[in-house]
């Protein structure tokens, strides 16, 4: 099996990436993980403080899930990968029945903070644009996909999101094996990274 990691900024188009590697893989050779299912269970929280959690903080993220699910991966073994939803800020308590591949891709802003997980990664991918390229896509996105508006994106950029970004998330990029620049779509890094896979496959 090979795992690979893509990591980048919220927004750098990590998972548009992961679509366009994967466009022409059969289903049955590559599966997907998101961080976004590992966000930790909320569930004892209310609604109203579900909103305050920093979801940018490496603590935000049941790493100890991730790992584990990523060991069974390995073994052969399918996992119950969780559901998420940002309207609620919470896992919806489904699970995707997620079955081990050849090629597993792991997409996440926070994956290569982890030592044991970066561990576990055989190819380590950043994804960079700008942050003003990355905010103004957050904007569109989260306000048309996640139930969000203008108030609470940009309130959560400033808070939360550009700090951690800085301290946690930008650093992580001198892991990476290959560093893909995405300000514009980039259909050449796209198809070396396919190169890769395809050679893992036959
Ligand atoms: N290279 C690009 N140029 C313009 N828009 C892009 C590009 N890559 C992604 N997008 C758009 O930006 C938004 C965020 O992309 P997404 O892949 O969800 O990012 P991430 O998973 O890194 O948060 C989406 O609406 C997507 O369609
Ligand atoms: N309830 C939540 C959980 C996370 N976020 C934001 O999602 C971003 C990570 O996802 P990407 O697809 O953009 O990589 C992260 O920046 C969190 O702020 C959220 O808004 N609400």
């Amino acid at each position: 099996m090979l795992i690979i990691g893509i990591a980048g900024g919220t927004g750098c188009g990590k998972t548009t990436v992961v679509n366009q590697i994967i466009n022409e893989i059969p289903e049955e050779e590559v599966g997907v993980i998101s961080q976004d299912s590992y966000y930790n269970d909320l569930s004892h929280l209310s609604y109203e403080e579900r909103t305050k959690i920093n979801f940018d903080h490496p603590r935000a993220i049941d790493f100890e899930l991730l790992g584990k699910h990523l060991g069974q991966l390995r073994k052969g073994k399918p996992i119950d990968q969780p559901v998420y939803s940002f309207p609620k800020h919470n896992r919806t308590g489904d699970v995707i029945v997620t079955h081990p591949r050849k090629v597993m891709i792991v997409e996440g802003i926070l994956i290569l903070t982890h030592p044991e997980i970066r561990k576990m990664f055989d190819i380590k991918i950043y994804v960079h644009a700008d942050s003003d390229e990355r905010l103004i896509r957050r904007l569109k996105r989260d306000i048309n996909e996640r139930g969000r508006d203008l108030e609470e994106v940009l309130s959560r950029y400033q808070t939360t999101l550009k700090p951690m970004h800085d301290q946690f998330i930008e650093p992580t990029k001198e892991y990476a094996d290959i560093i893909i620049p995405n300000n514009k779509y980039n259909t050449v890094a796209v198809d070396i990274v396919r190169t890769i896979i395809n050679d893992k496959l036959h």
